[in-house]
């Protein structure tokens, strides 16, 4: 029996991690969970997975649930510190970090210095500071194992502990609702066409930057620091099926891929077993009805944040969370219908342009210029 802690149950992720675990109650046991606003749904995963403890972000939400939750005797804990405190609860031995945003990192971190192994969603943890975390989880010897599909796919398909054996990572990327547009379409779009991704249902955040292809450029951040791979051998390329979810590319030519059907369960249920696989009764994948796997160069030019996602990473320093920072502002803003598609990759370009770049920063130093980005943009919007 393995005690799962869940950051952001009420999520995407979270619920279908829920549903695995629903389906494998001999092997997993839920003992924290967490949300912010859905303190209902909150409140019902609670009393079906009966955790000790709870945490809620909006302290307001915290104090409803905490009067629900106490016949119960769960206890319900509030804020940032509350989300910290829930990370390192003591009965946690593997912690699934699936809550959206940089809000994730100092949970994250504490949940690391507590030794818990982290099945990780959060990538913006790894953008902001991939190499506080990765530097961190060796440092207490804790595993990172990805959740998020393109990364469990390349998890699963390095076989060699050589890591000199490693040619390329090749991230596969679905080219989102718009793939095939161009810019002149795409000026006037609105949040609700952005977010009818092709092939996966997910939060509104990660949907929207699929559509930017900021997903993307976060998730090769996201490759390098998990694989300790060079940016320069990570390539992007366009697989509109959605169906192989990454390759690793050896130096003999060849090339081992994972492949499945689009469902975060499969992902979320090998990170939550590993190194064990389990049987489940998601729809096996049938090549023979998919029948055409094709592959297609990313469009920089309709989709400039991927662009700007390798520029920043190649950077380094203090820029990668100044990139992610305004990506998360500037999503929620246009997830408000405040601002236009092109607004995001405009203000992102405008905004690392004005950081002044901290090398190998503090935590306080990447803290200091999250917070600044995000001030940035909204100045430059006029907010
Ligand atoms: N969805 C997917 O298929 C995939 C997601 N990911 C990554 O996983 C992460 C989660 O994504 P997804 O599940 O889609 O997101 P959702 O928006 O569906 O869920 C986000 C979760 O975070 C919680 N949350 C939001 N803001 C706060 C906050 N300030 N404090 C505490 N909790 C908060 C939400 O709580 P509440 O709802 O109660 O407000 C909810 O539980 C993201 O980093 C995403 O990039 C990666 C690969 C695939
Ligand atoms: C399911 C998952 O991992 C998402 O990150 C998905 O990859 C989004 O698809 P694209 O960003 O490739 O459109
Ligand atoms: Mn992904």
């Amino acid at each position: 029996m393995r005690n799962i802690g869940i950051l952001g149950s009420t999520g995407s992720i979270g619920t279908q991690a829920l549903d695995v675990i629903r389906n494998n109650s001999n092997l997993f046991n839920v003992v924290a969970l967490s949300g912010n606003n859905n303190i209902k749904l909150l409140e019902k995963q609670a009393l079906e997975f009966k955790p000790d403890i709870v945490a809620v972000f909006d302290r307001a939400n915290a104090n409803i649930l905490r009067d629900k939750l106490k016949p119960f005797n769960i206890k319900v804990f509030s804020g940032l510190d509350g989300l910290i405190e829930m990370a390192k609860y003591e009965s946690i031995e593997l912690l699934l970090t699936s809550v959206v945003g940089m809000i994730g990192l100092k949970p994250t971190l504490a949940a690391i210095e507590s030794g818990k192994d982290i099945a990780l969603a959060n990538k913006e943890t790894l953008v902001t500071a991939g190499s506080i975390v990765m530097n961190k989880a060796k440092e207490h010897n804790v595993s990172v194992i990805p959740v998020d599909s393109e990364h469990s796919a390349i998890f699963q398909s390095i076989t060699s502990k050589e890591s000199k054996e490693i040619s390329k990572i090749i991230l596969t990327a679905s080219g989102g609702p718009f793939r095939n547009k161009e810019k002149s379409d795409l000026l006037n779009i609105s949040s609700r066409e952005a977010l009818k991704h092709p092939n996966w249902s997910m939060g509104r955040k990660i949907s929207i930057d699929s559509s930017t292809l900021m997903n993307k450029g976060l998730e090769v951040i996201e490759a390098k620091w998990l694989f300790d791979i060079n940016l320069n051998d990570i390539e992007v390329i366009v697989h509109p099926q959605s169906i192989i979810h990454s390759m690793v590319e050896y130096i003999d030519g060849s090339i081992i891929a994972q492949l499945g059907v689009s469902d975060m369960r499969i992902p979320i249920q090998y990170a939550l077993s590993y190194p064990k696989r389990i049987s489940n009764n998601i729809k096996k994948l049938n090549l023979i009805e998919v029948s055409n796997l094709t592959f297609e160069k990313p469009d920089l030019t309709t989709f400039p944040c991927l662009k700007l996602a390798y520029r920043a990473s190649e950077e380094e320093g203090t820029i990668p969370s100044v990139l992610n920072a305004a990506n998360e502002v500037l999503v929620d803003m246009f997830l408000k219908d405040k601002i236009g598609f092109y607004d995001i990759p405009n203000t992102i370009e405008t905004v690392l342009d004005k950081h002044k770049n901290i090398c190998d920063p503090t935590l306080d130093e990447i803290l200091y210029s999250d917070n600044w980005a995000r001030n940035k943009a909204i100045e430059l919007l006029k907010f």
